[in-house]
């Protein structure tokens, strides 16, 4: 654009259209004759802007006070009654651009379409999962996208199985996003299972100082991580893409939704185990379901079918496999663009008032675990896992 007549002017944006648009105050190198649009340049840009997808209200207000005001100059016709709120708000812009020339107002209105123009194709250009993904994270791929953040747990070939890292690095991610310009945070995992719990090597690296140490390093881990889940304060949706056991189980009873792939399965086998319940599930399992099926699932260890885990009311919906993450992801983004003011405040009142029995409820059963882990019946169940002996 820099020709031999060419000097640096700035665009003219009014500032409130600057701003909304978050259209940077242009400098650019034109020509003297550049500078104002053609009869051909706005004809163009009215083509153009049919094209575009749509910019919302505020903007097309902006659109249309510039339209009127280049092709019939300033605002000439008489106010429309304050009940006929479209009229009005478009005669107020029009109105609003008062004795701008209608030169100026058709430059302009070029501008702020060629504005349009270039910032709808970026976004457009669907960036690579990999240039999106959050870095710093080695267990979870972690991506924020349309008003979504997605932590997805990413050990496939050990099924997903939460490794203390992994525990870590869940918490992070959940604190930034609950700090993150997203509207809502969704918990999945890669490959064929949600998740098979925790990582029963967690149970190897006894430290020096002994398993009592590790026992109790374990519950307060545990006890940090439910907390988080407890706390988190944006709608927290689980797409369970396949079997999930254990701890990844009970944690559901704290999330707002859970869609569930129909090859799913809710396994919670904790006297196989030599365990106890945790994830609040002490308390949410017999809340959602009654007292006689969470029994069934957390003392007992019955396996649910996705369809069993919806009509008992833990799953709030099932997806046939084939179709399952088009369905889902078509319906969070919807929902992701609701008001995110209001789903946070609506999650508030929901859940604020159980939030202090939750977390005495969450240190009782850490308090309790973190026995279990030293008896014989845990000690057992561990080895046959690892020594290859069983599997649940
Ligand atoms: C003092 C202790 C402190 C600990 C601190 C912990 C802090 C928080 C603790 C919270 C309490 C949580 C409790 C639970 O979650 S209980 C549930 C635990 N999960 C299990 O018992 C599942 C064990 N896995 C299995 O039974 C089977 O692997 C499974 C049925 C899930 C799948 O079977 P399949 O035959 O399809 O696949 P593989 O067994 O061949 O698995 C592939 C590889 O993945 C490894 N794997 C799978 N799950 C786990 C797991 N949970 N822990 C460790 N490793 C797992 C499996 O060994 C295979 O590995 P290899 O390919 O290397 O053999």
């Amino acid at each position: 654009m820099a020709g031999s007549a060419g000097r640096v002017v700035r665009r003219w944006y009014p500032n409130v259209l600057r701003r909304s648009l978050q259209v940077p105050a242009l400098q650019l190198h034109v020509s003297k004759t550049a500078m104002r649009a053609s009869q051909k340049d706005f004809e163009s840009a009215l083509s153009q802007v049919k094209l575009l997808k749509d910019p919302g209200n505020e903007v097309k207000l902006k659109l249309y006070a510039l339209y009127k005001q280049a092709t019939e100059g300033p605002c000439n016709t008489p106010k429309p009654g304050v009940f006929d709120l479209i009229n009005k708000a478009k005669w107020d812009a029009w109105n609003a651009l008062g004795s701008l020339p209608k030169e100026t107002a058709r430059q302009n209105y070029v501008d702020l379409v060629s504005g349009l123009s270039s910032s709808s194709d970026s976004s457009s250009q669907v960036k690579p999962e990999a240039d999106r993904k959050q870095p710093g994270y080695e267990t979870l791929v972690v991506t924020s996208e349309d008003s979504i953040t997605k932590i997805m747990m990413n050990r496939p070939a050990k099924k997903n199985a939460m490794t203390t890292q992994m525990y870590n690095e869940i918490m992070l991610a959940l604190k930034a996003a609950s700090k993150d310009d997203s509207a809502i945070t969704v918990l999945t995992g890669n490959g064929d299972y949600y998740s098979s719990g925790n990582d029963l090597s967690n149970f190897t690296d006894i430290p020096p100082e002994g398993i009592e140490e590790k026992a109790k390093s374990g519950a307060i881990l545990l006890r940090d991580f439910v907390d988080c889940f407890i706390d988190f304060p944006k709608p927290l949706i689980a797409v369970v893409n396949g079997p999930a056991v254990g701890i990844s189980v009970t944690i559901l009873g704290l999330f707002d939704t859970v869609y569930a792939s129909n090859r799913a399965t809710f396994h919670t086998p904790f006297s196989h185990l030599g365990q106890s319940p945790e994830g609040c599930s002490s308390y949410t399992f017999p809340k959602i379901m009654g007292p006689a099926k969470a029994a069934e699932m957390l003392i007992f260890g019955k396996k649910l079918t996705a369809a069993e885990a919806c009509a008992q009311g833990l799953v709030t919906e099932v997806f046939p496999d084939s179709t399952f993450q088009k369905e889902v992801w078509t319906r969070l983004k919807a929902y992701s663009k609701l008001p995110p003011n209001a789903m946070r405040i609506s999650k508030q009142v929901i859940r604020n008032r159980e939030k202090e029995k939750l977390h005495a409820i969450n240190a009782e059963e850490s308090r309790v675990l973190q026995e279990r882990w030293l008896s014989d019946e845990c000690t057992n169940a561990v080895m046959n896992f690892l020594t290859r002996k069983a599997k649940l």
